[in-house]
């Protein structure tokens, strides 16, 4: 046969057969397909010896990526760089060279104690109308697994374990640590729509250079490496392996460093949670879901993120002749009230969150999904949080950051001009023992503002910033006493049950008021700890 001849039979047979399939498409009765496919599948697993195993990306109802998909992803991707002639680059990382993993439709290879098996990636995009106003449909992946039926012990018994096992092992050796943000529940559908956007985590913050007591610290340290090491206590104990952090204190006092720190001591991940733009709490549970573990989920300034400071106290404020009015104008002066009212004005249509909702994220039957995690919440008034948000028990710990004291300045002065002791250090801690200032503020005070400052002329300027703020302190306090003294003159009283008896009016008391209540929680917070 010439070879003019073998390409008109070949090509005769392939229009022959595209035929039979326009027949068959088009005449075979619907009902009888079922019963055709059944039954040739029935015929070829008699002559087709292989079996085939598939996981999918994504399992129930798609609430969570599947881990066996990622395990199995990871290990192909680290077997698969050989053999597979298509490779995705996945993450492009300083000082690392590619991740790279099989491209969809590839196959590899894999043997496992002299077994062969196969590995295919595929992926299904589901159809939908050309016209249609919905988005466009997520594609979802998939791996097959093939091998013969001979070995159907080894593989499902002990390959796919060790697959899972080592696939696991190399995404923690690999692992870059990430920072995760929500993104708002409108852009959850769509190509690839994930409820958390991340970039690489790279926050140089240590508990070394953070600027704290030692004491406190080291506390801190221990109670995170027991958290980290506790997976059979907590399982002995019973409780969801979690444990919240409720950290409070003025601005500038190192609690968002802190959280960095944390994540850099314990090598977790970081989801930075934006309550304001989740819409409700069936939204809230499906971001907890779709953490993972060895996570520290944060909300940074939980009393300006919603109205959490609680329903229950505002409807006790609408029949109480509370103070809302009088703190007006210090609410106009303080830079913190007037981000919460604005928060506060902005997110009163949107976001429905409320507090039990986040109670359940925190404690409730949901926490319970997925080990790990720290929930750490931040605020600047810990006073204005409902009692049921930082009850014993609900968050563990409490830790307190405050305005810089002289150890703190001696960390701060080591990191930022490499200085353990300078004769004016002793003025230093005499001025840091009468004024309160923020470690922030000491921090900006310190660093050189050009190469021809020095050590001296950093710590100098320091000493004026601090005999600045004493000075604003005193004159403060002065000021509110005179108006003390007036009002009691109007009414007749003495100065000091005025002041008692306007409660918060005067800047003194607000900050009495403050450190008791802080006091308070700091004990909740010593018992609370297990
Ligand atoms: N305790 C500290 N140790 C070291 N640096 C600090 C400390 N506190 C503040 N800083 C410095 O001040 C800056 C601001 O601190 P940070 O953002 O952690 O404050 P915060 O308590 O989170 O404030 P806010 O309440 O406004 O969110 C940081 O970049 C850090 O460099
Ligand atoms: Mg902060």
């Amino acid at each position: 046969m010439t070879t003019g001849e073998m390409w008109t039979q070949l090509s005769s047979g392939i229009t022959g057969l595209m035929l039979a399939w326009v027949m068959f498409e088009q005449y075979f009765p619907y009902q009888l397909r079922g019963y055709l496919q059944k039954y040739s599948q029935k015929l070829m697993s008699y002559v087709y010896p292989y079996i085939q195993i598939t996981f999918h990306e994504f399992t129930s109802e798609r609430l969570k990526r599947s881990e066996a998909f990622s395990a199995i992803q990871t290990y192909i991707g680290s077997n698969s760089t050989k053999t597979a002639k298509r490779l995705k680059a996945e993450v492009v990382r300083n000082n690392h060279p590619l991740v790279l993993t099989m491209d969809d439709y590839e196959e590899v290879t894999d043997v496992f104690n002299g077994v062969k098996v196969w590995w295919a990636s595929s992926k299904t995009v589901p159809k939908t109308q050309p016209n249609s106003f919905h988005p466009v449909a997520e594609e979802r992946r998939q791996y097959r697994l093939t091998f013969h039926k001979r070995d159907r012990e080894v593989i499902t018994e002990k390959y796919i374990e060790h697959v899972l096992k080592e696939g696991k092992a190399i995404a923690v050796k690999n692992r870059q640590r990430k920072l995760f943000t929500n993104n708002s529940s409108e852009n959850w559908y769509g190509w690839k729509s994930t409820k958390w956007s991340h970039v690489l985590f790279e926050h140089p913050a240590t508990f070394d250079s953070l600027a704290m007591e030692t004491k406190m610290k080291e506390g801190i340290k221990k109670d995170l490496t027991r958290f980290s090491k506790g997976k059979d206590y907590y399982a002995k104990i019973g409780k969801a392996w979690k444990r919240g952090y409720l950290l409070y204190g003025p601005p500038g006092t190192g609690k968002s460093t802190m959280i960095s720190a944390m994540a850099n001591f314990l090598d977790y991940d970081i989801y930075d949670l934006e309550l304001t733009t989740v819409k409700d709490n069936s939204e809230l549970r499906k971001l907890l879901i779709e953490t993972t573990g060895k996570s520290i989920i944060v909300i940074e300034d939980i009393d300006c993120s919603l109205d959490l400071t609680g329903q229950r106290k505002k409807t006790k404020e609408k029949d109480g002749d509370d103070d809302d009015d009088d703190d007006k104008s210090d609410k106009e002066k303080d830079p913190i009230s007037k981000k919460k009212s604005e928060a506060e004005k902005e997110n009163k249509n949107r976001s429905k969150v409320t507090l039990s909702g986040l109670l359940n994220f925190i404690d409730g039957i949901w926490s319970a999904c997925g080990g790990e995690r720290i929930i750490v919440f931040t605020t600047n008034y810990v006073d204005r949080l409902d009692p049921a948000l930082i009850r014993t028990g609900r968050m563990d710990k409490h830790i307190e950051l405050s305005y810089c004291c002289f150890e703190a300045f001696q960390v701060l002065a080591k990191n930022y001009l490499e200085l353990k002791s300078h004769e004016l250090f002793g003025k230093i801690e005499e001025l840091l023992g009468e004024t309160k200032m923020s470690p922030a503020d000491v921090a900006e005070s310190l660093m050189p503002k050009s190469d021809e400052e020095d050590e001296e002329d950093c710590l100098k300027r320091l000493i004026k910033a601090l005999e600045t703020t004493k000075e604003e302190a005193r004159k403060k306090a002065e000021e509110a006493a005179l108006k003390a003294e007036k009002a009691g003159e109007e009414s007749g009283e003495t100065p000091s049950q005025v002041v008692q008896e306007n409660g918060e009016k005067s800047a003194k008391e607000v900050k009495e008021n403050g450190e008791k209540s802080a006091k308070e929680v700091k004990e909740n917070g010593v018992i609370a700890e297990g």
